[in-house]
């Protein structure tokens, strides 16, 4: 089995002392070394909370979070934390001199130019997307094994963002960087991401290869009438309209083709059906379950 770069295991994560509810709870799951994983799911869900949990910021209130050590993990936060007053090549400085054994001029410098800003130019006069480009460049320039990022292209305009996430993503591949990403753009997710964890109300909905969990679901189109015979299935929601129903079903056996058509269904699809039935059962496949003996 592939090395883990993050297990959690029944990690639960609650704010304040006592009263505070629950952000995270019972969350089990790895991510394999290498994996480019797309943290998804609505407002609130705990995916900046679990993000913070991998970067050790915070501390889990149960469960343990086993993570990469400070030195080989890089966290942006959505807020970016930047010294206004420097300029971006003295920022870059900085990057090199708290990661000595590590630092990647050169890729930091790329990503610097590949915006076309001035070395020279102070980080406060800089806009928003521009700090986010410099706090990937810090970030990258780490070299880390594991990097970890809230929402990264936020306040990015389509193009930049395009642009950023393949200069992200070629840098990721080049060097074997296991990525956690959250965002709310699916789209952006899809193309790039080869590993999805999909957080709800707390809990893990779903954890595991894109493509295992793609083909892990149908989508079935029949009449109405028919979706009482899909019990033999995990059913994870059914819709109807008039006489006809579309179900997403996990397959437990094959499905009458007389009855359904059957379609691949899109990462949307998925995403949305999951989060439309809190009560569907939760699936984390075999590459992302907490195994004895598994090393983080
Ligand atoms: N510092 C905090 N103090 C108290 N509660 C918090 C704090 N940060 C987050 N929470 C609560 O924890 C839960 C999870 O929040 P979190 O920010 O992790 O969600 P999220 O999935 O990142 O949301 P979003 O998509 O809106 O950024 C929410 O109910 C939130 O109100």
């Amino acid at each position: 089995m592939t090395n883990s770069v993050i297990e959690a295991t029944r990690l639960g994560l609650r704010y304040g002392r006592r009263q505070g509810a629950w952000a995270l709870r019972e969350c089990s799951f790895r991510l394999p070394e290498g994996r480019i994983c797309a943290l998804v799911g609505p407002n609130g869900a705990g995916k900046s909370t679990l993000l913070l949990l991998a970067a050790g910021l915070v501390h889990p209130t149960e469960g343990t979070m086993r993570t990469q050590p400070r030195e080989e993990l890089a966290y942006v936060g959505q807020d970016k934390p930047l010294y206004p007053q420097l300029t971006i090549a003295e920022t870059l400085r900085m990057g090199s001199e708290l990661n000595p054994r590590h630092w990647d001029a050169g890729t930091a410098q790329r990503i610097i130019e590949a915006g076309n800003l001035n070395p020279d130019t102070r980080v406060r006069t800089l806009s928003g997307g521009q700090r986010t480009r410099v706090a990937l460049a810090l970030a990258l320039g780490k070299r880390p094994r594991l990097l970890l990022l809230d929402e990264p292209m936020a306040n990015l305009d389509p193009l930049a963002r395009h642009q950023l996430m393949g200069e992200l993503m070629a840098d990721a591949a080049e060097n074997g960087t296991s990525v956690m990403m959250s965002s709310h753009v699916i789209g952006e997710l899809r193309e790039a991401c080869d590993h999805l964890l999909l957080v709800a109300g707390g809990r893990i909905r779903l954890a595991g290869s894109m493509d295992g969990i793609r083909s892990a679901h149908r989508l079935l189109t029949g009449p109405a009438s028919a979706v009482a015979g899909l019990t033999g299935h995990t059913l994870v929601e059914t819709r109807t309209a008039g006489r006809m129903a579309t179900a997403l079903v996990r397959p437990q056996a094959p499905v009458d083709g007389h009855t359904w058509q059957t379609d691949d269904a899109t990462l949307e699809e998925l995403v949305l059906a999951y989060l439309r039935t809190p009560d569907a059962p939760s699936l984390t496949l075999e590459d992302s379950l907490i195994t004895m003996g598994a090393q983080a």
